[in-house]
């Protein structure tokens, strides 16, 4: 992809299968967005090849696009609307919609269903964003940024809805997120962008391994807490097994966590 003389995808070559939860990462401006709205068909790419459901996203039916779920980034038309009359309008435009209630139960929004649209906190109105974005039960789902400005009790319920929408509904989904967190939940499989250039993707386990994350050891000695890093946690463990010839007190082993293999990833790519 470029835009005027400047190439801000390069070589990006992304398998996603179906049923799969894939997050997106990336620091800001790496080109996250821009590759999501390709394969929305929200933008004309300027070279290379795209399939999404079969077909090029550059050149798709209304049956396409019915299959095809994007959360946008929050709704700001028909403010006077109620949360129920936009939802049972837009359903109209699909062949299997949810219906009102199992929607806005699925969301949260059931309080809401008639309150304008203009009158929504701004995570409620997140919410109404995703609602859109599913309703017409795609195959696929495309989420750009969903949380921001969410609160925890928000987060968590999505969080939830999202896994529901994998496992019981065998949703593919594509997501961006700059919460490393919600990515490690969320996701079987990640891709990193940086500077238009995919680093690194696969399930986030192998790209520990790939970058050698080392595990964290703990544990209280003489009265003090001692800690090793280790790529070997088992081993440690073992050793300190005999030394103290029995429970080791106090003993914590954590693996790195999705932030460790990033933060280390760019790292690396950055020396
Ligand atoms: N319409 C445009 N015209 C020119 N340059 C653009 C346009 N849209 C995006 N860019 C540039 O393309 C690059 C990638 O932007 P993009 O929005 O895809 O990044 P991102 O990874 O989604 O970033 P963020 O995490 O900040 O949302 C950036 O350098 C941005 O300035």
């Amino acid at each position: 992809m470029r835009y005027g003389a400047r190439d801000v995808l390069d070589g990006v070559d992304l398998d996603v299968r179906r049923g799969e939860v894939v997050a997106l990462l990336g620091p800001n401006g790496a080109g996250k967005s821009t590759t999501i709205e390709i394969l929305e068909g929200f933008r004309r790419r300027s070279g290379g090849q795209v399939s999404v459901l079969g077909a090029d996203p550059d050149d798709v039916s209304d049956a396409w696009r019915c299959r095809v779920g994007i959360v946008v980034q929050s709704w700001r038309d028909h403010a006077r609307w109620q949360v129920g009359e936009l939802v049972e309008h837009f359903a109209r435009y699909y062949p299997n919609p949810y219906s009102r209630g199992e929607l806005l139960d699925a969301v949260g929004l059931t309080a809401q269903a008639k309150q304008e649209c203009q009158r929504l906190s701004g995570g409620q109105r997140r919410r109404l964003d995703v609602a859109l974005g599913i309703i017409g039960r795609p195959e696929l789902l495309f989420l750009d940024e969903p949380t921001t400005g969410f609160d925890p009790e928000a987060r968590r319920d999505f969080h939830s809805l999202i896994e529901r929408l994998s496992e019981v509904e065998g949703m593919t989904i594509l997501l961006t997120t700059h919460d490393l967190a919600e990515a490690e939940r969320l996701s079987n499989s990640i891709a990193i962008l940086v500077g238009g250039r995919l680093i690194a993707s696969g399930p986030v386990e192998g790209l520990a391994a790939e970058i050698q994350a080392e595990a964290h050891v703990r544990w209280i000695q003489d009265g003090e807490r001692r800690s090793r890093l280790t790529a070997d946690p088992s081993q440690v463990v073992w050793e300190l097994h005999h030394e103290f010839d029995g429970p080791i007190p106090g003993l914590e082993v954590r693996r790195p966590t999705l932030e460790d293999t990033y933060l280390g990833m760019l790292r690396q790519e950055n020396a």
